[in-house]
């Protein structure tokens, strides 16, 4: 049998304490399948002296120095499920230079500065592997960076953060407070340290930037996607989804654009409750890949929570252990496509505008002159009478999203335009 391979732990809040776990648990089975046992090393902790007794590890791993932890000689392999940018960065770029292969969940990081890592990897010689930062324990990142490589992958989308599909699962089914679902989402091991990471969309747009880089081979960063978070999303708007047939989802999206570009954004959208996301409840997450040669492929399964993201730690662990024991690395970043990605004006999509008006002569004639003269032609137009005052509910066909800004913003100028109660995009 081979010498142990040396982990060093970095974090042991919901998905760390998991990973310890399942390191004790599986011990022998890890060991069979990498050909060589593991060995924990150290854990690095931010607080010492929390009681650490549930966990089954000697209490003289934890330290709260992650930097000493990672230049320590004896370790083969660093895990870091901290998150943030820095002290992250330096911790991993560290390691990886040195030549010790990085697991790592953190999504903010890849997606804020991502190529750092990876030049540091190719320096280093060292392995890079991060399943576990988008859409958790579901194994994604290696269909799309292994298996698919001999594919033209044109279109990715789904629902890739938990919290923000459990709290509109939640508002969608129980009518339950967008505040009680979150808690209850935190509870459970799913949100962010700062949970404003997933209500405000910027979780799901580190994973888009993630998902987009593999895809079509080329950097692409947080900065880069369109963002919308779900905390516009009313009680109103899932209502008026319901009256549709539709149910509200946060969905990202990132797809080739006819010029040979790219686009991704994330954003709250009303889908049909046929399309197969409209199922996924919960903390699920579900996307879909569509490849020129294969078709579309649905991946499915938990996003968010301590054991599943542990799952998709550990199986990365077997992949760099049984790299180091044969001497070879991981295949490295594919960036060479270095395709442009477009702006959110120019992406195409259908919408659904609520607007409070004046019921009067005219109005719905202006109305629709407004959008006549943008060129975003309307599907369907919904009123409804309260007294003095209509609701008027607009779904449009396909327009460019600067089309349709344009517009909205010519119609909140209109004294007999009260309000304009939501717009959101339609999908599918
Ligand atoms: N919870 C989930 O469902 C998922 C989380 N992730 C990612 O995994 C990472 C960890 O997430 P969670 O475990 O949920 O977060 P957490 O907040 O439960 O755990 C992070 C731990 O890191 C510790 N920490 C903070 N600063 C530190 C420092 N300087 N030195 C050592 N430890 C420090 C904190 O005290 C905490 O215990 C994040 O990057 C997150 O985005 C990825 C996929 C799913
Ligand atoms: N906060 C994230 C955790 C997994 O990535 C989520 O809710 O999806
Ligand atoms: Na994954």
């Amino acid at each position: 049998m081979a010498d142990s391979v040396k982990v060093a732990l970095l974090g042991c809040g919901a998905v760390g304490s998991e990973v310890v776990r399942l390191l004790h648990e599986q011990a022998d089975d890890l060991t069979a399948r990498i050909g060589a046992p593991v060995e924990l090393v150290g854990i690095a902790v931010r607080r010492a002296g929390r009681d650490r007794s549930d966990l089954p590890v000697k209490p003289d791993l934890f330290t709260t120095d992650a930097l000493g932890l990672v230049k320590r000689d004896d370790v083969d392999v660093v895990i870091e499920v901290v998150g943030g940018i820095e002290p992250a960065r330096t911790w991993l770029v560290e390691a990886l230079r040195a030549g010790k292969s990085v697991i790592t969940g953190n999504k903010a990081l890849l997606a804020e500065d991502g190529g750092s890592l990876h030049d540091a990897a190719a320096e280093g010689g060292a392995d890079l592997y991060y399943e576990a930062s988008v859409a958790g324990a579901i194994p994604l990142l290696r269909p799309l960076r292994e298996s698919l490589h001999g594919d033209r992958i044109t279109q990715v989308t789904g629902i890739v953060n938990g919290t923000t599909n459990f709290i509109l699962s939640a508002m969608d089914a129980t009518g339950a407070g967008f505040s009680e679902a979150l808690e209850e989402a935190t509870a459970l091991g799913y949100a962010e340290a700062d949970p404003t990471a997933d209500v405000e969309g910027f979780d799901a747009a580190a994973k888009a930037a993630i998902l987009a880089s593999l895809a079509f081979h080329t950097r692409v960063r947080a900065a880069d996607v369109y963002r919308e978070g779900i905390t516009e999303v009313s009680a109103a708007d899932v209502a008026s989804a319901k009256a549709m047939g539709c149910t509200i989802k946060l969905l990202c999206i990132a797809g080739r654009t006819a010029d040979g570009g790219v686009s991704v954004r994330v954003h709250p959208a009303m889908i049909p409750r046929t399309h197969p996301l409209a199922g996924v409840g919960e903390a699920f997450n579900a996307v879909f890949v569509e490849a020129e040669a294969a078709g579309q492929l649905m991946f499915y399964g938990r996003g968010a929570g301590g054991a599943p993201t542990a799952s998709a730690v550990l199986g990365d662990l077997v992949a760099v252990g049984r790299n180091r024991l044969a001497g070879v690395r991981a295949a490295s970043e594919s960036a060479y496509a270095d395709l442009a990605v477009h702006p959110m004006g120019e992406v195409r999509t259908r919408y659904h505008v609520s607007l409070d008006v004046a019921d009067r002569a005219g109005v719905l004639a202006s109305v629709a002159g407004v959008f006549a003269s943008h060129d975003v032609s309307i599907a369907t137009v919904n009123q409804s009478g309260r007294g003095a005052e209509a609701s008027l509910v607009i779904v449009t066909h396909s327009a460019p999203d600067s089309a349709l800004a344009a517009t909205v913003a010519e119609l909140r100028q209109l004294d007999f335009v009260r309000a304009v109660a939501s717009v959101l995009r339609v999908e599918f």
